[in-house]
C-alpha cells in the first residue's frame, strides 16, 4: 500500500485545521494511501516530519497550513535524495503558492481537488541554506512585513501586509544595494528587491504575470524610487500587470542572484523572516513534484 504522511499545523488559518483534518484523511485513504498524521507543535516540526517521510520512503507528503507550514515542509523535502510527491491544503492568510499553482483557496475544494489532481514538477529556490517556493524580499518593506504580528494577520489578513507595505514604500526609506545577476550587476538606492518564482506575490497575482512555477528562472524586481507619487504609479502598474513598464522598476530574469546591502538587512522569505544580507539565491529547476488540479495552465 502507498504511504502518505499528512502534516497538519493545528494553529494555521484561524485554527481551521481541525475542521478539515478528517476530510483530508478520508480523501487520501480513498486515493489508496495509508495515512500517517503528524501535528506540528512549533517551528521546525513540519521540516522534520517531511525529512523523515523522505528518509522512510513515503510516497506522498501532504501539508495543511499557511504559507509558513508549506515552506517548512518543502524545506524538509528539498535536500533529500528520495523526494515523495507533495501536496498541500492552504489554510493561511495569503496562500501565494496555492494561487500560483491553481490550487483552490477554499480548503474543502482543495481537498476535493486532490482526487483528480496530477503531479507537476515545480521550481524552488535556495537562499543561503533556506529554500523557498515563492518570494524573497530585501528592503525596509520586507523587514516591516516580517514584523506583522500574528494578531494583525488573523484580524486583517492580506490587508495587514498591504498596510505595512504602503507605510514603508511611502516613507522614502531607500537602501543602498548591489544586485549581481547572470548578465550583469546593478548598484544604487532601492526601496525593495523582490526575487519571485511565481506570479502570485503577497496575494497579488499580477506582480510577475510572466513567471511560471516551472520556467527555471528567478524573476527579480528592483524598485528604485520611493515616495507617494512613485508608489501610486508603481501600484497602478502592478494592478495592470505592467510593472516592467515603470521607469523606476528594473525587471531581470536570471538563474542566480546575489544581493548585498550597505547595512545588514533581514530578508523576508515566503512571508516570514529569513536570512540576512549578503544573500545568494539560486533556482533549483523542477525540484519538487506537486499534485495540482488538472486543467490549470500556469
Ligand atoms: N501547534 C502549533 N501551535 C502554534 N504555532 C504553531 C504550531 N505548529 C506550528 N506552529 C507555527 O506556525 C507557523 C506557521 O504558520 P503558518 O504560516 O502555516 O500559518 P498562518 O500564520 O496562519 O498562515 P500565513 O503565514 O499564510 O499567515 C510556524 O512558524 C510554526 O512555528
Amino acid at each position: 500500500m502507498k504511504k502518505a504522511m499528512f502534516i497538519v499545523n493545528p494553529s494555521s488559518g484561524k485554527e481551521l485545521a481541525g475542521d478539515f483534518k478528517d476530510q483530508t484523511i478520508e480523501t487520501l485513504t480513498s486515493m489508496g494511501y495509508e495515512v500517517d498524521v503528524r501535528e506540528t507543535e512549533g517551528q521546525g516540526d513540519a521540516t522534520n516530519f517531511a525529512r523523515q517521510a523522505c528518509q522512510e520512503q513515503y510516497d506522498l507528503v501532504t501539508a495543511m497550513g499557511g504559507d509558513g507550514t508549506i515552506n517548512e515542509a518543502v524545506n524538509g523535502l528539498a535536500e533529500q535524495e528520495h523526494r515523495p510527491l507533495f501536496s498541500f491544503i492552504p489554510l493561511g492568510t495569503v496562500n501565494d503558492f496555492a494561487r500560483a499553482l491553481g490550487i483552490p483557496l477554499d480548503p474543502q475544494k482543495a481537498i476535493e481537488a486532490l482526487k483528480t489532481a496530477q503531479p507537476r514538477f515545480t521550481d524552488i529556490a535556495k537562499a543561503q541554506n533556506q529554500y523557498f517556493m515563492n518570494i524573497l524580499a530585501v528592503g525596509q518593506v520586507a523587514e516591516n512585513v516580517s514584523n506583522v504580528s500574528v494578531e494583525q494577520k488573523t484580524k486583517l489578513g492580506t490587508l495587514a501586509y498591504l498596510i505595512e507595505g504602503v507605510k514603508a514604500l511611502t516613507s522614502e526609506d531607500e537602501t543602498e544595494m548591489t544586485v549581481e545577476y547572470d548578465q550583469g550587476k546593478w548598484s544604487g538606492n532601492a526601496v525593495i528587491v523582490l526575487v519571485a518564482l511565481t506570479n502570485s506575490v503577497g496575494g497579488f497575482e499580477k506582480l510577475a504575470p510572466e513567471a511560471q512555477t516551472d520556467d527555471g528562472f528567478l524573476h527579480v524586481f528592483i524598485v528604485k524610487s520611493a515616495g507617494l507619487p512613485a508608489f501610486i504609479r508603481i501600484a497602478s502598474a502592478i494592478l495592470r500587470g505592467k510593472i516592467e513598464e515603470d521607469p523606476d522598476v528594473l525587471v531581470i530574469k536570471t538563474e542566480k542572484v546575489r544581493i548585498e546591502t550597505q547595512t545588514e538587512m533581514t530578508c523576508n522569505l515566503d512571508g516570514d523572516e529569513g536570512c540576512t544580507t549578503p544573500i545568494s539565491v539560486e533556482i533549483l529547476k523542477q525540484h519538487i513534484e506537486v499534485l495540482v488540479p488538472i486543467g490549470d495552465n500556469n
